[in-house]
């Protein structure tokens, strides 16, 4: 039997949310592939000897300032970094949490946040406006294709980032891989909304991933869908 130890860091922000879908993603697992049963260890992450445990992480939206705020306070920020960047353990952050796995971020004020990094990307942050401008759209995700991706998905993007540029990398890291777009139309339907340098019409970047980090500007955790967490979860098992 293999076991798996999926950690959500729970410093701030929907770090519960995102334990309720892997608790459900891991049943969802486990009891359709009933041939490879795997035991399943879900855990907060708030210091470094509980990250020491865990073979994969999520990083939850919330207010990425603070995340990284008390993290540094904290002293998990070198940790995280090692366990994403040296380690290159399985990570996947959600709004603020991909912010805070990007190599740079625009928009942070001087003597700003500290980011984690590992994805060669910048973000740019509150790309669609403020708290008030938040916005549901139904997405296609391609790479939920064997779990139906027509079916469409619910997008949450509150205050959300968009990846604005793909950095150049000239270390050994793989390349970045867009893995969905919003399509531009929906963000020309909204006025005053500015279009992010993707150096092309059509869309803007929602869900990037290079190797072991996977980055998505919604909140999968603020709906009932667990078809990402499963997704991921498969992925980190090899399953797919
Ligand atoms: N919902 C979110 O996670 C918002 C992220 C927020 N805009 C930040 O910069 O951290």
């Amino acid at each position: 039997m293999m076991s798996l130890t999926v950690g959500v860091l729970a410093l701030q922000g929907g770090f519960s949310e995102h334990l309720d879908l892997l608790r459900t993603a891991a049943h969802h697992i486990s009891s359709t592939d009933a041939a490879s049963k795997t035991d399943f260890t879900l855990l907060e992450v708030r210091t470094e000897e509980q990250l020491a445990r865990c073979d994969a992480l999520i990083i939850p939206g919330g207010e990425s300032t603070t995340i990284s705020f008390v993290a540094a306070q904290s002293g998990i920020l070198e940790p995280l970094r090692d366990f994403v960047k040296v380690q290159k353990r399985p990570t996947w952050g959600t709004c603020a949490g991909l912010i805070l796995l990007s190599d740079e971020a625009n928009a942070t004020k001087k003597g700003g946040q500290e980011l984690i990094g590992g994805l060669g990307v910048r973000v740019h942050r509150n790309h669609f406006g403020r708290q008030i401008e938040s916005f549901e759209a139904n997405m296609t995700l391609p790479f939920l294709d064997d779990q139906g991706a027509q079916a469409g998905f619910p997008g949450v993007f509150i205050r959300a980032p968009v990846v604005e540029e793909i950095l150049a990398t000239n270390d050994s890291r793989p390349p970045v891989e867009v893995l969905a777009k919003l399509p531009g139309r929906l963000n020309k339907m909204k006025p005053g909304v500015s279009q992010a340098n993707t150096k092309d019409d059509s869309g803007d970047i929602i869900a990037v991933r290079q190797g072991n980090v996977l980055g998505t500007s919604f909140h999968p955790e603020l709906t009932k869908d667990a078809r990402i967490h499963v997704w991921w979860l498969k992925q980190i098992l090899g399953q797919q």
